[in-house]
């Protein structure tokens, strides 16, 4: 464990040099990882775990995604598996289906978490709610959380990289008395870059937040207006795009990325300086309300409701990918192909 100031705070953070890799195989050396679910965070989690080199078999029920798990690798009868087959040979349960998934697949699920047993999430939400999925894990097996900071996809290609993906972690309940050790170990396993100590609740609140905010929500609202009032006033579309999206994402983003906010400023003209200077805070001051009215409704557990009320039918892959089908038939993302395949580097991808 490392202290370190954030902003004057400190806080405690685990990298691989607090918690060695070999330390983490040592820790699980005797259990057996059951990745429960293969869509997004499974197989990030899965193929990091087994290519560490830890005991790792999936439960995924018949479809597309098992397909794929057996695609990556994953031999059925051998390391891949039902969701109950899995759950039953496990001893350490990763609950990494969608969160609406979890409330559906509980039942079967839970008759296997027999003493003794580890249970984890990737997520907050099945618990934290627990009044409105009905998730209460029994009161003799240890809960615990490693949360990765970004998408299972990016998991997986840091990992590949050499580089790692930031997680939080949290316990929920202690029964063995070694349950952080073995959520550290697991955070490493899969592929940490560091990881920062939170709740159940911390954390099912603080991501629903971020992923409707500036990580997804937000931004798309924020260039999409900006698209539209450009447009709206007669530019082209590739000028529209370029000043609302392509000049952020390949020049900007990463200059404050790499050295921060300020950093980006100082690489930009003094007539850009001034003008973003002077219209940062009346953004920031007319997003704000609408951030806090977010944060009160993920709070309140709304916005946990509408998404196991919509994402528990049975046709919701096909809903959402539809919203998706929308979105990409936007003028602004159909323009975002065009400027894509003028990028020098475009290698036809
Ligand atoms: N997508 C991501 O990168 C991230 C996800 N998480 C968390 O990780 C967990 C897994 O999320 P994703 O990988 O996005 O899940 P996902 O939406 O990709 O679903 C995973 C699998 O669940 C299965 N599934 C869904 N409903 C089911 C049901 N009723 N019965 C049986 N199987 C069912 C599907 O076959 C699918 O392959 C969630 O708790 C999520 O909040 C956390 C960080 C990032
Ligand atoms: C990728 C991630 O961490 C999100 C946005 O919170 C999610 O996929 O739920
Ligand atoms: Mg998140
Ligand atoms: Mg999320």
């Amino acid at each position: 464990m490392a202290e370190m100031n954030f902003g004057g705070i400190s806080e405690t953070v685990v990298t691989s040099r607090e918690f060695s890799l070999d330390k983490a195989r040592e820790v699980l050396r005797n259990e057996t990882i059951a990745v429960i679910g293969y869509g997004i965070q499974g197989p990030g989690q899965a193929c990091n775990l087994r290519d560490n080199g830890f005991n790792v078999i999936v439960g995924q029920r018949q479809g597309k995604t098992y397909d794929k798990a057996v695609a990556d690798g994953w031999v059925p009868g051998e390391t891949l598996f039902s969701i109950e087959e899995a759950a039953e040979r496990g001893t350490v349960i990763c609950m990494l289906l969608s969160d609406a998934g979890q409330i559906q697949a509980w039942p079967s699920v839970k008759k296997y978490l027999n003493a003794g047993k580890t249970l984890y999430y990737s997520h907050g939400f099945a618990v934290n709610w627990s009044d409105r999925t009905g998730v209460v894990p029994p009161a003799d097996i240890d809960v615990i959380l490693v949360a990765p900071k970004g998408s299972g996809t990016s998991l997986r290609t840091m990992f590949k990289e050499g580089r790692g993906l930031n997680c939080s972690y949290a316990v929920y309940q202690d029964v063995s008395g070694k349950a952080e050790e073995k959520t550290l170990a697991l955070g490493i396993g899969i592929g940490a870059g560091y990881m920062f100590k939170t709740t159940f609740e911390r954390e099912a609140v603080s991501d629903l937040t971020g992923e409707r905010g500036s990580l997804m929500g937000a931004i798309e609202g924020l260039l999409e207006a900006q698209y539209e009032v450009l447009r709206e006033h007669g530019h082209s579309p590739s000028e529209a795009f370029n000043e609302t999206v392509e000049e952020l994402t390949q020049s900007l983003m990463p200059l404050f990325a790499q050295k921060g906010m300020d950093w980006m400023y100082a690489n930009c003209s003094t007539t850009a300086q001034r003008g973003a200077l002077d219209w940062a805070p009346r953004f920031r001051d007319a997003i704000k309300p609408v951030m806090e009215w977010l944060y009160l409704s993920v709070k309140s557990g709304d916005e946990a409701q509408r998404s196991i009320d919509s994402n528990s039918k049975p046709d919701y892959r096909e809903g959402l990918n539809k919203e998706l089908e929308e979105m990409r038939n936007k003028e602004m993302w159909r323009a975002a192909v065009s400027v894509r395949k003028l990028r020098p580097e475009y290698d036809g991808e």
